[in-house]
């Protein structure tokens, strides 16, 4: 009956959060983004190319590593990235959780967006093993490998802003959090089987409450590795009707506002309760260094066919992943 907790903390802007992980013996430590959006274990290879200022693993000075022959991958992810490469089997340890044979894909390739990202040597994926993109035979994720061995079938995520976080397997720290735990269920409809997906029949835009029902209803995934809030255009468009100063900027990709704007809090219904984002978490930074026009936190999902409660949402909140009861659970805290 195990239970195991890993810190978390922030890159600049809280645009991801970066985790450590050991892989192999001897250990390689490697800093990861835990992305609940997906479900690839995936690391920069010691030989891959623009790997350099990256950690990296290398499996050849790994005793405990093995070659998974004729096995390949490769995802492409919501902003645009991508990866792709080979696989190997080899011990991985998170929160001194141990699984001896994970299956860890190496990437031989490398789009810009990580190539550039220095702070991080790969993803570890958090969602259903279901899509997983290692073929010919899908690999289960970490998380579905150590699972049995929990004290409970479920983890959570407590991202914070400007302060380390945390993620537990197995347990609820029950210090973690105030008031109740909402839960959802998981929606299991084609479009939304293996994320993390609930639906939310309302919102608030400060004081303002409308419910949302129905087709009106937002239905969205819990995605530790996606940084804003994506939500559909009519919720975004009665945000940011609050806000005097915005415009949705075709030049900037979404919705800017003047750097001093007082933001109203965004508020989201989860099962018989509800989430408050307060509105500084959605000012999230300004369009370039110095500049007086911020970004919004809470942008449009238009184009990506699903809503997204990314790391703006998430880290007003303690979330409980709970693979055990299909729930996803939320609490303020
Ligand atoms: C370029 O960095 C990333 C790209 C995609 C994901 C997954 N949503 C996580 C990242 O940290």
């Amino acid at each position: 009956d195990e239970q195991g907790t890993v810190a978390t903390a922030a890159t600049t802007e809280d645009t991801e959060w970066i985790t450590s992980i050991s892989v192999g013996t001897p250990a390689q430590t490697l800093p990861m983004d835990f992305d609940t959006g997906s479900s690839d274990l995936w690391v920069m290879g010691a030989s891959t190319s623009g790997t350099s200022g990256h950690t990296t693993y290398n499996a050849n000075t790994s005793t405990s590593a093995e070659a998974m022959s004729g096995a390949t991958w490769t995802i492409s992810y919501g902003d645009g990235s991508s990866s792709s490469g080979d696989v190997y089997t080899d011990v991985v340890t998170i929160g001194n959780l141990t699984v001896s044979q994970q299956a860890v894909e190496v990437a031989t390739t490398l789009s810009s967006e990580f190539t550039s990202d220095t702070a991080l040597s790969g993803l570890v994926g958090l969602a259903m093993s279901s899509i997983n993109t290692v073929k010919p035979t899908a690999q289960q994720t970490w998380f579905d490998n150590i699972k049995s061995n929990l004290a409970s079938p479920l983890f959570t995520a407590d991202l914070k802003h400007g302060e380390q976080g945390s993620y537990n397997f197995g347990y609820i720290d029950s210090s973690a959090y105030t008031g109740s735990i909402y839960y959802a269920d998981l929606v299991t409809s084609s479009t939304y089987a293996g994320f993390w997906s609930f639906v939310s029949n309302g919102y608030s835009v400060g004081s303002n409450t409308t419910t949302t029902t129905g087709s009106t209803a937002v239905t969205g995934i819990a995605d530790t590795g996606t940084t804003l809030l994506m939500l559909p255009d009519a919720v975004v468009a009665a945000y940011y009707a609050e806000v005097s100063s915005a415009v949705d900027s075709e030049q900037e990709g979404g919705y800017i506002f003047s750097c001093d704007a007082t933001l109203p809090d965004f508020t989201f219904n989860v099962g018989e309760g509800s989430i408050t984002v307060p509105g500084e978490y959605l000012n999230f930074e300004a369009i370039s260094t110095g500049s007086s026009s911020c970004y919004g936190g809470l942008q449009s999902d238009s184009g990506i066919g699903i809503s997204i409660f990314g790391d703006v949402a998430l880290k007003a909140a303690l979330v409980v992943f709970d693979s055990g009861n299909s729930r996803l659970g939320w609490a303020a805290k």
